[in-house]
């Protein structure tokens, strides 16, 4: 059995056509092509899928915000919100200075396809502040934060848009920002934000839980493809709240993880990292190369001799440039597009399978969707139920997955987007083109 598809033609299946650029500069690209590649493979309403392309409303404002020496700085603010005819928009905040509009909608349309291939009753969205977070005192970030909150009153919701952490924003974040928009409407209203600490109605389990999701989905690939974790090798590139607790987890289940990163550099050691021992983004900002021994580039991270490699980090790290070199067998998507379209067709051809982060990373927001439930109801449920539910989703997700990648002789990237594609079509034709 081949690691890429059932058959060798996987590298023909996803080779790009000819008139199409070499490689998408941004993510809004990478998602269009996406979609176009999956969609040759269904027999889907071309409307449906030209409605697909286009995000829905995109919300751009700007955030005066006090800095703490007196002075103002403006930040610019975006929401993207592409599709909710399964459900209310869904998706996270992220803070980084390389935010911009089509990043956004990029993110956004991910969003709609990972919550559709979970079966979550939620559409699409995301949205971020251009700003180096770490460039704010905690004062300016919690006024950064309210201040956005307030320009996006009207756009977010319990049933309309749910934010949600995502790079550079943290629990925390969450709260100021669940605070603001209840100051706003006179009450409190728990449900318009998720991966709020538990105190004030977030859920136990979901800062764990996209780090959780792709430790099980490697656990279930490997499986699949008969390679026992005791003997396999892992490099995570990004240690935060995804890259950390994968890494953590596949480490207690007995993989071998040789490399961990932050934004300075990678920690590696080929006997394996005690990764407990090596605090993560949260607890910690840049820790992996302060207390690294061997200290190797991220781009070196990517190309390590390993079984699998997790992006966990950036979008857009796996390129035409360095598909080549990529090592590893299995690639588990830990990262919002970590790959390009042209990336993705050179490891087909060179038959790397590469498990998309629409599956994998999908555990951050389907605890979010249980905590949201847990909001709505005035209900919390304990960590073991939310982890048990939530393997219990990440497995019915992946049989989906499986089941469209054996049947058609497609990547896992089209297989997912197949599973997704399908529900959404199914939606729009139901409801009509116009949600
Ligand atoms: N949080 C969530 O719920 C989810 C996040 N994701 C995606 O996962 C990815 C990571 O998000 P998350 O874990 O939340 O982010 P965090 O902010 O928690 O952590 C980010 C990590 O990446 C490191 N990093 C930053 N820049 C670089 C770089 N240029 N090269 C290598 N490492 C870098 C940071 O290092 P340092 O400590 O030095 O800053 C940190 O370890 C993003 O693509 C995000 O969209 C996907 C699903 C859910
Ligand atoms: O939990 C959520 O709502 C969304 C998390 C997120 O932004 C993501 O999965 O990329």
């Amino acid at each position: 059995m081949t690691m890429a598809s059932k058959s060798d033609n996987a590298g023909d299946e996803s080779a790009q056509e000819a008139d199409e650029p070499v490689e998408p500069t941004s993510a809004v690209e990478t998602a269009r092509r996406q979609l176009s590649h999956a969609a040759d493979h269904l027999d889907i309403d071309p409307n449906v899928v030209e409605r697909l392309k286009h995000p829905k409303k995109v919300h751009e404002v700007t955030i005066p915000v006090e800095r703490d020496d007196g002075t103002v700085e403006v930040f610019t603010g975006y929401r993207a919100q592409h599709d909710s005819v399964r459900g209310p928009y869904k998706g996270g905040l992220r803070y980084h200075p390389h935010v911009t509009r089509d990043e956004c909608v990029g993110l956004g349309m991910w969003m709609t396809w990972k919550c559709a291939v979970m079966d979550l009753p939620f559409g699409g969205a995301k949205g971020g502040v251009a700003v180096d977070p770490k460039e704010l005192s905690t004062d300016e970030k919690e006024r950064l934060t309210r201040r956005f909150a307030q320009e996006l009153r009207d756009a977010i919701g319990p049933n309309r848009d749910i934010p949600a952490p995502d790079m550079g924003t943290d629990p925390q974040t969450m709260a100021w920002l669940m605070d603001a928009y209840s100051m706003q409407e006179g009450e409190t209203i728990p449900g318009v934000v998720t991966g709020k600490p538990p105190v004030v109605g977030g859920s136990e389990g979901r800062e764990e839980a996209p780090g959780r999701s792709v430790a099980i989905i490697t656990q279930l690939v490997c499986e699949y493809y008969d390679r026992p974790l005791a003997e396999t090798t892992v490099a995570v590139q990004g240690y935060g709240s995804v890259g950390a607790n994968a890494a953590r987890l596949l480490d207690d289940w007995g993989a071998t993880v040789v490399a961990i990163s932050d934004v300075n550099g990678a920690m590696y050691d080929p006997a394996g990292i005690d990764t407990a021992s090596v605090p993560s983004h949260d607890e910690e900002p840049e820790a992996v190369t302060t207390y690294a021994d061997t200290v190797i580039t991220n781009d070196e991270l990517l190309t390590l001799d390993v079984d699998v490699l997790v992006p966990a980090a950036l979008g857009n790290v796996i390129t035409e440039a360095n598909a080549d070199a990529i090592a590893a067998d299995l690639v588990i998507e830990g990262a919002n597009g970590p790959t390009t379209a042209a990336a993705d067709s050179i490891l087909a051809a060179r038959d790397v399978a590469v498990i998309p982060d629409i599956l994998a990373n999908a555990g951050g927001v389907t605890v979010s969707y249980f905590e949201w439930l847990q909001d709505i109801n005035r209900r919390s449920w304990s960590l073991e139920r939310v982890n048990d539910e939530l393997e219990t989703e990440m497995r019915a997700a992946w049989r989906a997955v499986r089941t469209e990648f054996e049947a058609r002789d497609v990547t896992w990237r089209d297989a997912a987007y197949i599973v997704a594609l399908t529900r959404i079509a199914e939606a729009h034709e139901s409801r009509g083109l116009w949600p």
